[in-house]
């Protein structure tokens, strides 16, 4: 698989603080990559460092296969980003705020047609940007990021304080990106719906450690159903099934398995009896993404 943005252990402390602990990030090439952790997590002090904007303590960050302490510029010259908010002048339009961007980027002018109605703002070219929603505001900043035609986009929570409407039609931005202009996306955010509705890979990260990372598919995976064990001496019960090699999980007197199937089912049942034991329940729990995500970050921020 090819990785657009690769972190080596990548750390960073505020005096005794680690914010970041040893990130090892790996986005594929294509993909909208959700990175998604609790408020403080560390999340923001990472897009930083892969902007270049602070200096690791330690680790490295490989940006398009190249080291970014080497080749900041070259790199950094095909990043787009909307990490705080997006700085424009509020009497200019739209467009004029494009076009002083563009100067500045040496961006052919045909880029600014093309950003704004790739982030729907087409109408309001020459409206000044002081009248602007939020969410116009935020489409405005993407626009600028996207002027010089980057290969990686990085976004900070940017649905962050948008309405409703606002919310879907950044969503719809994001997801359009990687097919329409061949680009990959790394977005933040401390909502795992948020993440849910527009990435492709994700990373957890939750007191400056990644403790996940890998497809939305494998994640979906990891919630799927469990069949709950509810049995008479369920610690006793637990080691016998272990004995005879049947692979469960045990947590407050409840037997978890692995195997799903009917008769696998009917086959622990039976050894249950057989043994001894009661069986006073046989359930399907459902575990929703949202539990998974937070029993993975469960504990907080108390570093
Ligand atoms: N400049 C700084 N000096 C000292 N500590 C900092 C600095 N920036 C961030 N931190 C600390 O590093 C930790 C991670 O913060 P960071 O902003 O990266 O988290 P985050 O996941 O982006 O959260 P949020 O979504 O709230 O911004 C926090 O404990 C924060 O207090």
């Amino acid at each position: 698989m090819e990785y657009i943005v690769e972190t080596h252990n990548l750390t960073k402390r505020f005096g005794k603080e680690i914010a970041v602990s040893a990130l090892n990030l790996k986005i594929p090439k294509g993909e909208v990559y959700g990175f998604l952790g609790p408020n403080g997590a560390g999340k923001s002090t990472t897009l930083r460092m892969l902007l270049g904007l602070m200096r690791p303590t330690a680790g490295s960050v490989r940006i398009f296969g190249r080291d970014l302490k080497k080749d900041r510029i070259s790199i950094l010259r095909n990043v787009g980003s909307l990490v705080e908010s997006p700085s424009y002048y509020s009497h200019l339009t739209s467009y004029e705020n494009l076009e002083a961007m563009r100067k500045i980027l040496g961006s052919p002018k045909e880029k600014i047609d093309e950003v704004l109605e790739l982030v729907h703002l087409s109408k309001a070219a020459d409206k000044k940007v002081k009248g602007f929603s939020l969410g116009m505001k935020q489409r405005l900043g993407i626009a600028m990021a996207l002027l010089n035609d980057p290969k990686l986009l990085i976004l900070d929570e940017p649905t962050n304080g948008l309405d409703p409407s606002g919310i879907i039609e950044m969503r719809n931005l994001i997801k359009r990106l990687p097919k329409e202009k061949d680009m990959t996306v790394l977005i933040s955010s401390h909502l795992l719906s948020e993440i849910d509705q527009v990435a492709t890979y994700v990373g957890v990260i939750s007191k400056g450690k990644l403790i996940f990372q890998d497809s939305i598919k494998a994640m979906r995976k990891k919630a799927q159903l469990k069949i709950r064990l509810k049995v008479s001496d369920a610690n006793n019960a637990y080691r016998s099934l272990l004995a005879k090699g049947i692979k469960t999980d045990y947590q407050d007197n409840i037997i978890y398995l692995y195997e799903q199937s009917d008769e696998a089912v009917a086959a622990v049942v039976e050894i249950l009896v057989d043994e001894g034991y009661s069986v006073y329940r046989v359930e399907e729990e459902h575990q929703s993404l949202e539990d998974i995500f937070l029993k993975m970050t469960a504990g907080g921020d108390d570093r």
